[in-house]
């Protein structure tokens, strides 16, 4: 079974890539990533950075998430993101996504006992 950490890292890093001017990158992305299975996940966003700068959000400030619990925590800089979100005339099984390149900071759930990041809550 694939643990709620790898999880996160398979949905949402893309360390040391980014979409460049690849409108495609988000079609290519979320079926290679396992989004488009079943359903066409609507929105998801990839995160261009070190998994060990994403890990690091979660020493920041506990605040409370968009599900009630206290575990998540905002990064303190901005990061380089990319936005998938589903087109309006996309329908399954064929999956259309718009891909947005954005710098914003990013809002993570992190748990263990050694803390790491199991669930993107919003960018802001
Ligand atoms: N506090 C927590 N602590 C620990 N775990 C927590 C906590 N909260 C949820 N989980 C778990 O995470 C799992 C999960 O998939 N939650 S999910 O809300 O559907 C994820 C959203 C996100 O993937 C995506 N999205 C959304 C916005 C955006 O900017 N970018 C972007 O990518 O859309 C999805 C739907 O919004 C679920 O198993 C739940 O148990």
């Amino acid at each position: 079974r694939e643990s709620p950490s790898k999880k996160f890292q398979r949905q949402h890093m893309d360390s040391g890539n980014s979409p460049g001017n690849n409108t495609n990158y988000c079609n290519q992305m979320m079926k290679r990533r396992k989004m488009t299975r079943g359903w066409c996940k609507p929105v998801n966003t990839f995160v261009h950075e070190s998994l060990e700068d994403v890990k690091a959000i979660c020493s920041e400030k506990n605040i409370t998430c968009k599900n009630g619990q206290y575990n998540c925590h905002q990064s303190n800089s901005t990061v380089n993101i990319t936005d998938c979100r589903q087109t309006g005339s996309s329908r399954y099984p064929n999956c259309v996504y718009k891909t947005t390149k954005l710098q914003k900071r990013i809002i993570v759930a992190c748990e263990g006992n050694v803390s790491m990041p199991v669930h993107l809550d919003a960018s802001v």
